[in-house]
């Protein structure tokens, strides 16, 4: 009987860049199919090839070994698979470089044969031999990845704001908007991104390919998008710290928020101002905001925040304790015993985790009496801080063998600051 290994050829390759070959074109058009878009056009082809270049992707498909004719061009793989290397904010400034994975697809007459299996423990096994600590995706549905070794770690909120004439902040921000064209924000949007990155704790960096949609260069259809508007927010000495891109549709006519990077939270609250004074508007919506969205303190009428949604945003998998729990800050001193389970192996172990105020001392010691029990992918939820171990622990996914270790494992990972990012990948 074959099997998934000699069934299917997993190919590896780097993306082709200006000139498209035939494998990028394939594994590209597969990619459009899998999550239902449109095929890309010839010039959408290349932007997109360009960027993958760029950012250092790898691609993986799996291509079958015997085909049909007629059935899809032999260059188009049945499943496709991405990774790529950026940081990751783990608190207190600190960025650490975390294995990206996206672009999973399977093609439906080949799933549920173990292709993303297959495709995912052997791209997580090079990813710790290359001596990634961290791998993270942001997930299409929530119940695939467990398995793997990720859990939920940071979540975003979908928010309606009306901009009728009862809006009014309570404090006046400082500084200025302005109106640019979307196209000016390729340059500009990656710098004030950057000071966003370096100060806030699970911020993924971005790659190329995010600023395409964010300045209307190509939808997510391969066409340029003409109705992406932008501002900018200059600070009291001129210099740019926050920017927002949106669109303005609808019947009545509403502010669709595409992406809005502040600086600082004075640059996001006088984002938001601006967003309500734009005339003919009286609603501003957007399915990124902050679990802990301060613009809900300075209203003068909170109520005019409606949330609308909430979901998990950044999946973690943390591919090696030690250096995971070394790489991130703490803020008071404290020991723990964590006894971790893995089902593909590379987190398992039991942990000793000692913080002082020189840092933090992670060894490994089988043979220690453990303080809880968790497994990777709960490891992954709490990592950053985003996640609260006492909730794990009364979800019945953490087992807590002496008492307080839970708070004490609360204690020692909470966050220095809510747990956010705004990068889609
Ligand atoms: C990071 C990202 O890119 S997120 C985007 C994920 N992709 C999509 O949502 C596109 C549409 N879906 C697909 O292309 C496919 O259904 C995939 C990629 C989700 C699954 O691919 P398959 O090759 O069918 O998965 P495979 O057969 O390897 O299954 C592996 C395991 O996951 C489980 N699984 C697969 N898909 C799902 C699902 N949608 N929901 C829950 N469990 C799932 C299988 O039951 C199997 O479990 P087991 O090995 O523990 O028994």
């Amino acid at each position: 009987m074959s099997t998934i290994d000699d069934s299917y050829d997993i190919r590896r390759f780097t993306p082709s860049g200006t000139e498209v070959n035939a494998e990028t074109r394939g594994w590209l058009q597969a990619e459009t199919q899998g999550f239902h878009s449109k095929r890309y056009t010839e010039a959408s082809l290349v932007r997109v090839s360009e960027a993958l270049l760029t950012d250092g992707q790898t691609l993986t498909g799996a291509y079958p070994v015997s085909r049909r004719e007629p059935s899809l061009p032999a260059e188009y793989p049945v499943a496709t698979f991405s990774s790529f290397a950026k940081s990751l904010n783990v608190g207190g400034g600190h960025l650490v470089p975390a294995h990206l994975i996206s672009a999973v697809t399977v093609r439906p007459t080949h799933r549920r044969r173990g292709l993303l299996r297959r495709m995912m423990t052997e791209n997580l096994a090079i990813a710790a031999a290359d001596g990634f600590a961290i791998a993270a995706l942001t997930a299409s549905e929530a119940t695939i990845y467990r398995r793997f070794g990720f859990g939920p770690a940071a979540w975003t909120r979908s928010v309606s704001l009306a901009t009728d004439a009862r809006f009014r902040l309570l404090t006046e921000p400082s500084g200025t908007c302005e109106q640019i064209e979307a196209l000016e924000l390729t340059d500009i949007g990656p710098r004030v991104f950057a000071r966003f990155h370096e100060t806030q704790t699970g911020s993924v960096d971005r790659h190329v390919g995010i600023w395409h949609a964010i300045t209307g260069l190509v939808d997510s259809d391969g066409n340029e998008d003409r109705s992406v508007r932008a501002a900018l927010h200059y600070d009291t000495s001129g210099t740019v710290d926050g920017y927002v891109s949106y669109r303005v549709a609808g019947d009545p006519l509403a502010v669709d928020v595409i992406d809005l990077v502040a600086a600082d939270d004075n640059a996001a609250l006088g984002l938001w101002q601006y967003l309500a004074s734009i005339d003919l508007t009286e609603k501003v919506t957007w399915n990124q905001a902050r679990l802990d969205e301060p613009l809900a303190w300075a209203l003068e009428n909170p109520r005019l925040l409606t949330v609308t949604a909430e979901q998990d945003w950044l999946w973690l998998r943390i591919l090696n304790p030690i250096a995971a729990l070394e790489a991130r800050p703490y803020s008071s001193p404290g020991k723990i015993v964590m006894q971790i389970t893995d089902p593909l192996g590379h987190a398992s172990g039991t942990f000793r985790l000692t913080v002082t105020d020189a840092g933090a001392h992670v060894t490994r010691d089988d043979a220690a009496t453990a303080d809880v029990t968790l497994d990777a992918w709960v490891l992954g939820s709490i990592y950053l801080g985003g996640a609260d171990p006492l909730t794990l622990g009364a979800a019945g996914q953490i087992i807590e063998h002496v008492a307080g270790a839970l708070r004490t494992l609360r204690r020692l990972l909470s966050a220095d600051q809510p747990v956010y990012g705004i990068t889609p990948f």
